[in-house]
Parts: structure tokens; C-alpha cells; sequence
């Protein structure tokens, strides 16, 4: 992990675009290390696509953005799965091979990411489920799990390479809010030991209840809350 003083993001006068469309314009922001940033904004306002422009999804067509040493603008193809082992990627829905064990399931993803050597892929296994929680689901079929268990598992995967960011998008929005909240709280682990966390979500009680950094998306604009008075009543 990279405990540097350098942001493992940022992004300058960039314009966020889905095909020739822009949907934010002229953003700028850092991340720092240390951070947990909650990512705002209603429906449709351009929040899965900054993080698709982030993990190189969509391309970053105008103005510079950097995450984790590598420049958005000249990063070639060939670089792109070398920046997603460095980047840690949630989604909503949990995208686990549902016909593999959950021990296939993460060994697939060190295998695919240049790991070889058996016995390191068996204790990097042991301690991702740890950090988690799940230490029992190692020969579970994600079936067998409830969604908040496939959720830490899907978690599990995305710090198998101690990434120096995890990017979540709406990573609480299908499960029960008690669910969620232990999700939430798994986040906040994470954070604590040195992964920067930017985390898009509508979840008002999160937002209430933590007093973190707050992105939001609005009207094409992306506002800061270390900048502006940004606002997240009901309507975001
Ligand atoms: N694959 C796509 N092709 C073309 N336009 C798209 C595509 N995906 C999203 N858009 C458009 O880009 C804009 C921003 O969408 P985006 O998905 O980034 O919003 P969002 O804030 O993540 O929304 P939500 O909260 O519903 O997930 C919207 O106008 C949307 O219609």
C-alpha cells in the first residue's frame, strides 16, 4: 500500500462524457490516502460514469485525471487490467461466478492477476475472508451466502490486491439497512487501515450519520463539500 502524501486521485479540468454527450464538465478534485469520500447526486447525474472514466471504463477525453500513478489520458489498453489491480471495484449487484465455490471465485481473480504460487493464493484467500468476516465461506456456492455475505465477499475480491482505492457504486443500495449498515461499517475498516474509499450512494442516513467529504453531481457540475455549501436533502 502507498502511504505516499501524493493523492491516489485526481482529476483537473476534465469533462466526464458518455459517448459525445458531457455529462460533468470542467471537475476537478483530489483524493487524498487517507480519505473516505461519499459521491452524491440524483438519478442520471454522472455518477457511474465519473467512476467509469476512473477505472478507465470510458475513456478521458478532455483534461487530465491521474488515480493510482497512472494518467487516464495516456494510459494505454494493454495498461488497463494493471490499473484495476491497483484499483479495488464494488458494485451493486455481486457479479460472483455463481457456478464456482467462493474459494474458486477469489482464486480465479489472483490467477488472472499473475498469481502462481499455491500456497500464497491459499493464505491471501484466508486473509481477505478474515479482514471480511466470512472465514466459513471458503467451499460455499454464492447461493448458499445471504446477499450482505456475497456483498463482503464481493468486497473480499476487490482487496485481494491491497488496492490503494476501492471505488463503490452504491455498494448498500440492494441490501436490508441492517445489512447495509454492517457493510458500511466493513467500509470504514477498510478505510482505517490506509485504503482511500469513494463511495457513490443515495443513502440519506449515511450521509446524515457520517460526516465524510461529499462529491456531488449537479447540473453537469461536480461540487465539493470542502468547497461549496453542498446540499443533500431528500431530493439528491
Ligand atoms: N451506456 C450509456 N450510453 C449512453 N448514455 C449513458 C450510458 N450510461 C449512462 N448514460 C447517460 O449518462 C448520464 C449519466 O448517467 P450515470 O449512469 O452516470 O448517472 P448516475 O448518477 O450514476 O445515475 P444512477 O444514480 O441512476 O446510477 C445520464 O444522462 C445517462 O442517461
Amino acid at each position: 500500500m502507498d502511504f505516499s502524501t501524493k493523492p491516489v486521485l485526481q482529476v483537473t479540468q476534465a469533462t466526464i462524457y458518455q459517448g459525445d454527450n458531457p455529462v460533468l464538465t470542467d471537475i476537478n478534485f483530489a483524493v487524498e490516502q487517507h480519505e473516505f469520500v461519499f459521491l452524491i447526486g440524483r438519478t442520471g447525474s454522472g455518477k457511474s460514469s465519473l467512476l467509469k472514466t476512473l477505472y478507465a471504463d470510458l475513456p478521458l477525453q478532455s483534461g487530465l485525471g491521474e488515480i493510482v500513478g497512472y494518467s487516464l489520458t495516456k494510459i494505454k489498453n494493454s495498461e488497463i487490467p494493471y490499473l484495476r489491480r491497483k484499483i479495488g471495484i464494488i458494485f451493486q449487484d455481486f457479479q460472483l461466478f455463481s457456478d464456482r465455490t467462493i474459494r474458486e471465485n477469489l482464486s480465479f481473480v489472483l490467477k488472472a492477476t499473475g498469481w502462481t504460487d499455491a500456497a500464497k493464493i491459499k493464505d491471501r484467500i484466508s486473509e481477505v475472508l478474515i479482514q471480511v468476516g466470512l472465514t466459513e465461506a471458503l467451499q460455499k456456492m454464492p447461493h448458499q451466502l445471504s446477499g450482505g455475505e456475497q456483498q463482503r465477499v464481493v468486497i473480499a475480491r476487490a482487496l485481494l490486491n491491497e488496492p490503494s482505492i476501492l471505488l463503490a457504486d452504491e455498494p448498500t443500495g440492494n441490501l436490508d439497512p441492517d445489512v447495509a449498515d454492517g457493510i458500511f461499517k466493513l467500509f470504514q475498516e477498510i478505510n482505517k487501515k490506509g485504503t482511500a474509499i469513494l463511495m457513490a450512494t443515495h443513502n440519506h442516513e449515511l450521509l446524515r450519520k457520517f460526516p465524510y467529504r461529499v462529491l456531488k453531481c449537479e447540473n453537469g457540475k461536480l461540487l465539493d463539500s470542502q468547497l461549496h455549501n453542498v446540499s443533500f436533502g431528500s431530493s439528491f
